[in-house]
Order: structure tokens, then sequence, then C-alpha cells
């Protein structure tokens, strides 16, 4: 397996203001609280993958991050600023696990219709004919430009997607599941792309993903469960840590840790009752 570690040397300084600072991050929908009490930092310059099972609360994190969810408590500072700062817009790239592009407009056309929101004015009209073309060859999708994005697979229109994200050069991209659906050739050079993002443009890039082999190819991890973080950790610490040969088996061990400690807890209460 590739491991992006040794090429993502970053540029940024290890005390520069983190990209994401969250201090009792709490989120609740409906009648439940989906995000309990969260404490963690995002580094600029580096891949931090969060994991974790189905409905722990990925998407929830991700979108209070970028500003787009409601009922947030607690302190969430991205670049600096409040979440969901208007000013933020722009320096933010965002691909949900829907990919949002116009079926009946090429390629090419989506990437330009979304360049003249980040950069309108005659006078940008270079520059958005040059970044759409870095974009769609970034995504592997040159040869595709112009078919129509409703003729595309699966894939091709979540690359499209991440496309759009990288348009406007981000300095922080949040990517909600980006390797769904791909095949492993497509996923390689996608977390190749990643790794050469964070280092070459000193970007914070947040990946969600619940393929833990995928975790081996970010520097940190956020290892998630029922909405708490179970670990804040490098895979190479983690391993460390727990003893164990992949960062699957370490983020079992965690889980089967923190249940045992949940059901000493529950005895303990039961006894003093
Ligand atoms: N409107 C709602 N009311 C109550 N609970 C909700 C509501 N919407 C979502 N949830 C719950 O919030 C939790 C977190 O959802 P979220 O989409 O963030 O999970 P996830 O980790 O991204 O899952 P997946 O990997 O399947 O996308 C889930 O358990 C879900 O059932």
């Amino acid at each position: 397996m590739t491991n992006n570690q040794g090429s993502e040397r970053s540029q940024v300084p290890p005390d520069a203001v983190p990209a994401v600072r969250a201090r009792g991050l709490s989120v609740v929908r409906g009648s439940r609280t989906v995000l309990d009490g969260l404490d963690f930092d995002i580094p600029r310059g580096r891949i931090t993958g969060l994991l974790g099972p189905s409905g722990c609360g990925k998407s929830t994190l991700m979108r209070s991050v970028v500003g787009t969810q409601a009922k947030v408590t607690g302190t969430l500072e991205v670049l600096g600023r409040p979440a969901g700062s208007a000013g933020l817009r722009s320096r933010i790239g965002y691909v949900t696990q829907d990919p949002s592009v116009y079926d009946d407009l090429t390629v090419r056309q989506n990437l330009e219709y979304f360049a003249t929101v980040l950069l309108p004015g005659r006078a940008a009209a270079r520059d958005r004919r040059d970044n759409v073309t870095r974009a769609i060859e970034d995504v592997d999708l040159t040869g595709h430009a112009d078919a129509l994005a409703g003729n595309l697979s699966g894939g091709q229109r979540s690359r499209v997607s991440l496309a759009v994200a990288l348009l406007g050069t981000p300095e922080l991209l949040v990517l909600d599941e980006p390797t769904v659906g791909l095949d492993p050739v497509l996923r390689r050079d996608l977390w190749a792309l990643f790794g050469r993002i964070a280092a070459e443009r000193g970007a914070a890039l947040l990946v969600s993903s619940h393929v833990m082999d995928e975790a081996e190819r970010c520097s940190r991890l956020l290892l998630m469960r029922e909405g708490r973080i179970l670990a804040d950790d490098s895979p190479d610490a983690l391993r460390a840590r727990t003893g164990s040969a992949t960062v699957e088996d370490a983020f079992l061990r965690l889980v089967d840790d923190a249940r045992a400690h949940a059901a000493t807890r529950s005895d303990s209460r039961e006894e003093t009752a």
C-alpha cells in the first residue's frame, strides 16, 4: 500500500493556527445528541482522516465545519474565524456524498459555471479558463471534458464535484467519502492527488471514509464512534498504542475497550444504587 506521509512534507510551520479548532463541539438533531462535546484540531498542510462506522456523526461534523449544520454549540473556529462566517465560503472546498453537478451541462460547462461564481468578471476570464483546465486535469477527466455530466458514471460524476471544489484553490478541503464507488486505481490516484494538495498547496484536508485501509494514507486520524472521538492520533501511533498490525484492528480494539469501560461504569453504578 502507498503511504503518503513521506511525500506529504508540509511547508506549513508547526505552530501555525490550525485550520479547524473545536472545543466542546456538540450538535443536536431531532431529539438526539449526534455530536457530544468534541475537542480536536485539524492542522494545515496535512490530510486528516475522519473514520468511523455509518451513523457515527462524520457528515454532521463536516457540515458543522463548513457551516451548513443547524444547532451547533461549543467553539468551532475555521481558518481563524467562527464556522459559517461568510468570508470563509471561497476559502473552503466541500464535496458532499451526493455529487452536485448539472446533468444537462458538459464537465467543462459545469466547471465554467462554478468558476464564474468564484471568479466573476471579464478580467478574470483567463484565470477561469486556466483553473477549469487544471481542475479537470487534477481529477483525470480531460478525456471526458466535453461529455454531458448526465452521461457519466457515478464515480466520474463524483470527480466532477471534486473538481468544482478544487477550482478556487481552497485552504481547507472537506471531502465526505470521496472514493466511494471508485475502482482501486482511481482511489490510489485520488489519494495521491490529496497528498499533493496538502504538501504543495499547504491546504488542510479533512476526508471521511469508512474504509479502514484508506486510513493508512492519512497523516492523522480522528476515529469516531457514536458521536464521540475515540482516538486522535497518527496511524503509526495508533497501531503502536494498541499493539495492532492495522488501523482497522486498532479501531476494533479501541471500540472493545470503550465498551468494556462503559460496562464497568454501569456495573459500579448498579452496585452503588
Ligand atoms: N433529523 C434527525 N433526527 C435525529 N437523528 C438524526 C437526524 N438526522 C440524522 N440523525 C442521526 O445522526 C447520526 C449521525 O448522522 P451522520 O449522517 O452524521 O452519520 P455518518 O457517520 O456521516 O454516517 P454515514 O457514514 O452513513 O454517512 C445518525 O445516527 C443519524 O441517524
